[in-house]
């Protein structure tokens, strides 16, 4: 299975085997045998076998209906047993079957060159007949690679997982009627609709298209959008249409970047084009994460020094005439532990956990490298509207120029619930216009409206006034959507009762700079239209942008009668012109309240937050007070998407330390945003939820998408979905991402520095002559207790809150810094003192190496890695101070590792497995007391790194602040 979770639509594409011609290798395979390939003698996918059909015998071919798909639960049924449910899994999926686990159990054996070294020392023991040594070391050899087994095991149990968490949905037309479904369910012969920001769930044959174009790279490597359209191809006489030739297919994991559309499901799961390239791409090795890379890296260099130290050793033991048997197998024992050979599986496991965790507060890590940058991430820019507020829109405020005229007047709807008597000729045209220009709908089954927050606010507000729905009124012609771009929203509309064309009317609400722009006339109380003069348009700016000021999302509302006599069903851009300004309605969206105790934590954590956002400045600022994003100088905290227009990148990248609020921005400044904060060096992370989000999204360090509200495309080019399009979610995962490292850098450190201890024990009784404080099965069993369970669990202990005071980590830090690096050697020291006082004291009683020496010797080292375990449950912080019992699993395993202990001393056949002998109690107790000192001088060294760490932070909490 992959490294990388979730991401094989970004595959580069070189790793796609394709034929020059552009289909596939692996399609020409796939199994699904056509009619028309039959006589061929080859195998034609389904995309190619309909890509030559016309729309009508498509649909008869697979005995379904057009527009209101299959029509029955038991035909859906029947297909699905034949074809399998819509899903692409990896061959290795199937691969963990009772085989596969016995497979993977023995492949492991051969490929451990120190596991067969191990068996080599087994065998040799036999020869020699030295059966118990023979059986001892056999057995230990299965723990060790069970332990490494279940590991790796569980390992790729949780990336599967991982795999799971976004499932694709899609929009089904299915016995007549259209759901929103998983996109698992789908049978060949299901209608699916799409529209922009879409993935494609399936290989569908177009049945309907508008300006349909599709960005097939994830399938063709081939950058720009392909244009689809239902006209089915020509056929060929080879049988084969190339892929990149079938201009009515859509194929599955390909996203559409403009248009809608109907298509026919013609290919499910394996049987697509992408299903078949797929189960080849995940043969393929999947790039590892830096951190993967690193400790593999880690790994090869200590494995390195222990082989030449281990040598030496047993160089050194066979010249002082020691058994070369007993030297060999040390030697063997000693490289098997001192390699951290779970090292890169500990890391994995962790980083796969620390995602589940993840996604269980809403954070879902689409590629595991995110994590470590996580944690990195000094620059966070957001949107505005449902990420720092809560989406939830309502009318506050009405205003209208000839009925209110002056800013101070103005209609607060708000508090009132009857509003009829305020009603004057331009407030009824205003709420007239937003129930026009208006796409919400109510939906009786929910018994609310559904659609846009904005658009929905409006229609709430009308019966206050006692007003109605006006769209039954008239018949819409054309529309020109909003969007962040043009910031308004337009309607063509025609009178229900009068064929009369000049009763045609347009319909325009947006942003109150666009409609001011676009307008000339006002409508005045009586409703008679008036001359709009430069002072009256002071006024209305004026105005809006008091009504901004206080935080409110202001529209202007305007409206013409329909001049032109050509065109009969079209409008663009520039008929939206010589308005008449009807009023403002003022809309209050709060901000949600999680988001301010976020914004607090990051600013203390050194981060830097910038809001951008389609609002008006004055908006923009009134909410970034009040969730308390630091704006000291409205000068230069604030930049507008016209003033970011006249800068060059340069400028832009040295202004924009200062800069907090982004205000009228379009999605296409959030690229140029990125840009310049990634020249100054900054790791960026980005929210984005549209189409045309998804280069920012891509270029940012960590893209951030939206899982309400998002597209597929800002999916797919994101590192990272907020499933609740929450702010506060973002500090949540930048705690993990530091949590997990801090975790890594832990277990490390009790990895390391028993390993060092273990290595350096043996070299030093060797040096100086004493026979071997550790047989060869004592050592192996010291190796699972730091390669499995207690190291795996430091890997899962609770994140820290207080991560967040420290400022985030640059980006070039190693994992090894001079700080663990102390730790590891000053734990290693009062492990190495220790052990060997106790074996010296035991020896010198009679200058033998008895078995009751080796039992205290190799028990004092086991406990003292156990409180070398507690000791690195955090790197500053006192375990009294996280809590004792705040890691459970953490107990567990050091628990169970003791009890395994005290068996391996007190059970008659351990006992002569392991070479051991029952201690007295008195025994033990002096153990652990002298074995908890390594914790204790931890803990002191603790509590002086905290004494000076208080200092240090207030010192860059100041620095910060300075700058
Ligand atoms: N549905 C709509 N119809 C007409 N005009 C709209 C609509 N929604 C917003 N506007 C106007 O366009 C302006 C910008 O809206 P846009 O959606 O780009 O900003 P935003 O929602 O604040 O963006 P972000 O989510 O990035 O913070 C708003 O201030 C408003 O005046
Ligand atoms: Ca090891």
């Amino acid at each position: 299975m992959s490294d990388i979770p979730l991401d094989i639509y970004s595959q580069p594409s070189d790793d796609v085997p394709f034929n020059l011609d552009g289909s596939t290798l692996a399609e020409e395979n796939a199994p699904f045998n056509s009619s028309i390939a039959a006589g061929l003698a080859i195998n034609v996918t389904p995309s190619a076998e309909f890509s030559v059909l016309s729309v009508d015998e498509a649909v008869s071919k697979l005995k379904t209906n057009g527009t209101s798909g299959i029509s029955s639960m038991e035909e859906v049924e029947r297909r699905r047993e034949l074809h399998g449910t819509n899903e692409v899994t990896s061959e290795d999926g199937e691969d963990n079957g009772k085989f596969g686990l016995l497979k993977r159990f023995l492949s492991g054996f051969i490929e451990d060159r120190l596991i067969l070294l191990l068996i080599g020392s087994a065998v040799l023991s036999a020869i020699l007949h030295n059966v118990g040594d023979a059986i001892s070391i056999t057995v230990a050899i299965v723990i060790v690679m069970l332990v490494g087994f279940i590991q790796e095991y569980k390992s790729e149990k949780s990336i599967e997982a991982l795999n799971k968490l976004v499932p694709a949905t899609c929009h089904l037309v299915r016995f007549g009627r259209e759901s929103h479904v998983l996109a698992a369910t789908l049978v060949p012969g299901d209608i699916v609709a799409f529209r922009v920001g879409d993935r494609i769930p399936a290989d569908l044959r177009v049945i309907e298209s508008v300006d349909l174009s599709l960005d097939e790279s994830s399938l063709t490597g081939e950058p720009d959008p392909v244009h689809k359209s239902s006209d089915s191809v020509l056929a060929n006489p080879t049988g084969i249409i190339p892929i990149s030739e079938r201009h009515c297919i859509a194929f599955m994991g390909t996203l559409v970047k403009e248009g809608h559309g109907r298509g026919l499901v013609v290919a499910t799961g394996k049987e697509t084009a992408f299903g078949s390239i797929f189960e080849m791409m995940s043969a393929v090795d999947k790039p590892k994460t830096p951190l993967q890379t690193a400790m593999d890296h880690l790994g090869k260099e200590l494995s390195l020094f222990s082989f030449v130290v281990i040598g030496t050793i047993c160089l050194i033991g066979i010249w002082q005439g020691r058994s070369w048997l007993d030297m060999f197998q040390i030697s063997v024992s000693l490289a098997v532990a001192a390699i951290p050979e779970g090292l890169p599986i500990i890391v994995t496991v962790t980083l796969a956990l620390g995602v589940l965790r993840m996604a269980k507060r809403k954070a879902i890590v689409r590629r595991l490298p995110s994590v470590e940058t996580l944690g990195s991430v000094n620059v966070i820019c957001t949107d505005k509207t449902g990420t720092l507020t809560a989406n939830h829109m309502a009318v506050s405020k009405i205003w209208c120029l000839s009925s209110m005229s002056t800013k101070e007047n103005v209609l607060n709807v708000g508090s009132t619930t009857d509003l009829r008597n305020y009603l004057a000729g331009d407030v009824r045209k205003t709420l007239e216009i937003g129930s026009l220009c208006n796409n919400a709908t109510f939906s009786v089954d929910h018994s609310k409206f559904l659609g846009n927050p904005t658009d929905i606010s409006i229609l709430e507000e009308l019966s206050k006034f006692g007003m109605e729905d006006e769209r039954d009124k008239y018949t819409r012609i054309k529309e020109i959507p909003f969007n962040s771009k043009r910031k308004f929203m337009a309607v063509r509309l025609k009178c229900e009762n009068s064929d009369d064309k000049e009763s045609q009317l347009i319909c325009v609400k947006g942003a109150f700079e666009v409609i001011l722009g676009r307008s000339n006339t006002y409508l005045t109380e009586d409703g008679k239209i008036d001359k709009l003069t430069e002072k009256n348009k002071e006024t209305i700016i004026e105005c809006a942008n008091q009504l901004a000021s206080d935080g409110l999302r202001v529209l202007a509302f305007a409206s013409s009668p329909y001049h032109s006599k050509t065109d009969f069903t079209d409008i663009s851009e520039d008929d939206i012109n010589d308005l008449t300004f009807s009023g403002l309605i003022g809309m209050r969206d709060p901000p949600r309240p999680t988001v301010k105790p976020a914004v607090e934590k990051l600013l203390q954590g050194g981060v830097h937050i910038i809001m951008i956002t389609g609002d008006s400045p004055n908006t923009a600022v009134s909410i970034a007070k009040q969730i308390g994003i630091p704006v000291i100088n409205e000068e230069t905290s604030v930049l507008t998407g016209d003033k970011m227009k006249t800068m060059t990148n340069e400028q832009l990248a040295n202004v924009i330390s200062h800069v907090n609020i982004f205000a009228r921005a379009t999605p296409e400044d959030k690229l140029n945003i990125v840009q310049a904060l990634k020249k100054r060096g900054d790791v960026v992370a980005m929210t984005g939820d549209g189409v045309n989000d998804a280069p920012a999204l891509k270029l940012a360090d960590i893209g951030i998408s939206m899982g309400i509200i998002g597209t597929d495309v800002a999916k797919e080019a994101s590192d990272m979905i907020l499933t609740d399009d929450d702010f506060s979610t973002i500090l949540t995962a930048v705690e993990e991402g530091k949590g997990i490292f801090n975790n890594i850098q832990n277990f490390l450190t009790f990895q390391l520095s028993t390993s060092i201890a273990a290595l350096s024990m043996i070299a030093l009784a060797t040096a100086l002559n004493l026979p071997n404080p550790l047989n060869a099965m004592q050592i192996l069993w010291i190796n699972i207790l730091m390669d499995g369970p207690p190291a795996q669990s430091l890997g899962v202990e609770p994140v820290d809150h207080e991560v967040m005071k420290k400022p985030p980590r640059s980006r070039s830090e190693r994992i090894l810094t001079i700080a663990v690096l102390g730790r590891i050697l000053g734990t290693a020291i009062c492990i190495i003192l220790g052990t060997v006082f106790i074996y010296v004291k035991e020896m010198s009683t009679d200058g033998e190496k008895s078995a009751r020496d080796t039992t205290m010797t190799f028990t004092c080292f086991v406990f003292f890695d156990m409180f070398n375990a507690l000791a690195c449950r955090h790197a500053t912080k006192s375990i009294f101070k996280i809590g004792v019992f705040s890691n459970s699993m953490f107990n567990l395993s050091v628990g169970l590792s003791l009890i395994a202990q005290l068996c391996v001393i007190y059970v008659p056949v351990l006992q002569h497995v392991f070479k051991t002998e029952r201690l007295g109690a008195f025994d033990l107790l002096l153990l652990f007391c002298l074995s908890s000192t390594v914790f204790i001088v931890d803990e002191l060294r603790k509590f002086i790194v905290n004494q000076y760490l208080t200092n240090y932070v207030e010192e860059e909490n100041r620095y910060t602040t300075t700058v």
